[in-house]
């Protein structure tokens, strides 16, 4: 008898999309949970998934739909069964989730904030009136229009790469992107600047790397538990149950950020006009085991305050 050369089977399959910075997060994941039970890399499989999201390059994605583009196709896989595990930018995830999936849990949070990429200069404060700043995300158009109403703010698509080729190029002179995706992917020195989250607060969230799962799955539940971080699970939880009340999608300028400090949860949620001239922002603090409900009260709260005209509908 020879011996196979078939290399074993993995122990789990992790489901990605192919971007340098899913391709990171993916990875991560892989190697927490090799270095968390002694496995080899081999152990854990890392799919490549191309997602309708990954196909539009030409349009806001909130026209074209919203976030359940970056994740439809690896949604089927994992209800299929071809990959045991979904790995996500939380960011990105929609608040609904197919039925039998859920968000198992999360890797230890990355930095929240937003960095700031300029052509010439080291702040905010040094861009000239009519400055081209472009971003895709509605989110940090309006706090930038209400920051500097002076700017000329516009779309900038593409993956991080790309956007800051625009500005090195000239074509912007400047972008926001998240600083976790930059530091991800070896680029954190392209920052000129790292925004304060009181001045400009991050999108629900961000830095943070969700692992979905389907319901019931316990053998792999049981093999993702070491390598969760409950802190993030319950800042996160808490931002998406905020985000969930208000119907949040792409189409709304909509902030959302928890923190864990000493068994305490300080909350503060920022809903906007697209121009940034209004806005409406909520506080909170709570226990840990408050979080969600207290998040889902936030939302209520400004809802209720809201002008209709931006609100979602
Ligand atoms: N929407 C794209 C996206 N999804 C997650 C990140 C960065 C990493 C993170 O926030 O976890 C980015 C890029 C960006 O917003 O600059």
């Amino acid at each position: 008898m020879t011996q196979s050369l078939t290399p074993s089977r993995p122990r789990l399959t992790l489901g990605t999309r192919g971007s340098p910075l899913a391709l990171w997060q993916a990875h991560a994941v892989r190697d927490a949970l090799v270095a968390a039970h002694g496995w080899s890399p081999g152990d854990v499989a890392v799919e490549v998934i191309r997602t309708t999201g990954d196909a539009i390059t030409d349009r806001a994605l909130a026209e074209a739909g919203g976030k359940g583009l970056f994740t439809k196709e690896l949604e089927e896989a994992l209800l299929d069964g071809r990959i045991d595990l979904a790995v996500h930018s939380a960011k990105d995830m929609a608040t609904q989730l197919p039925d039998g999936l859920h968000i198992a849990g999360y890797l230890p949070r990355a930095d929240v904030r937003d960095a700031l990429i300029l052509r010439e200069g080291a702040s905010l404060d040094d861009l000239p009136p009519g400055a081209r700043i472009g971003t895709a995300s509605l989110r940090r158009e309006a706090q930038l229009r209400r920051l500097r109403p002076d700017l000329d703010v516009s779309l900038l698509r593409g993956n991080v790469h790309t956007r800051l080729g625009k500005v090195r190029d000239g074509v912007f002179d400047g972008t926001l992107l998240a600083l976790a995706g930059l530091t991800r992917l070896g680029l954190a020195d392209k920052a000129s600047a790292v925004l304060p989250t009181d001045a400009f607060l991050p999108a629900v969230g961000q830095g943070a790397v969700a692992i979905e799962a389907r319901l019931g799955d316990a053998a792999t539940g049981e093999q993702l538990a070491p390598v969760l971080d409950p802190a993030t699970g319950v800042a996160v939880s808490m931002e998406r149950a905020f985000l969930t009340e208000l119907d949040g999608s792409c189409r709304t300028p909509l902030a959302g950020l928890a923190r864990i400090e000493g068994g305490e949860v300080s909350f503060r949620g920022l809903l906007l006009s697209p121009d940034g001239r209004e806005a409406v922002e909520v506080e909170r603090r709570c226990t840990i085991s408050e979080a969600v409900a207290i998040g889902t009260e936030a939302g209520r709260d400004v809802k209720a305050r809201a002008p209709r005209h931006i609100l979602p509908d």
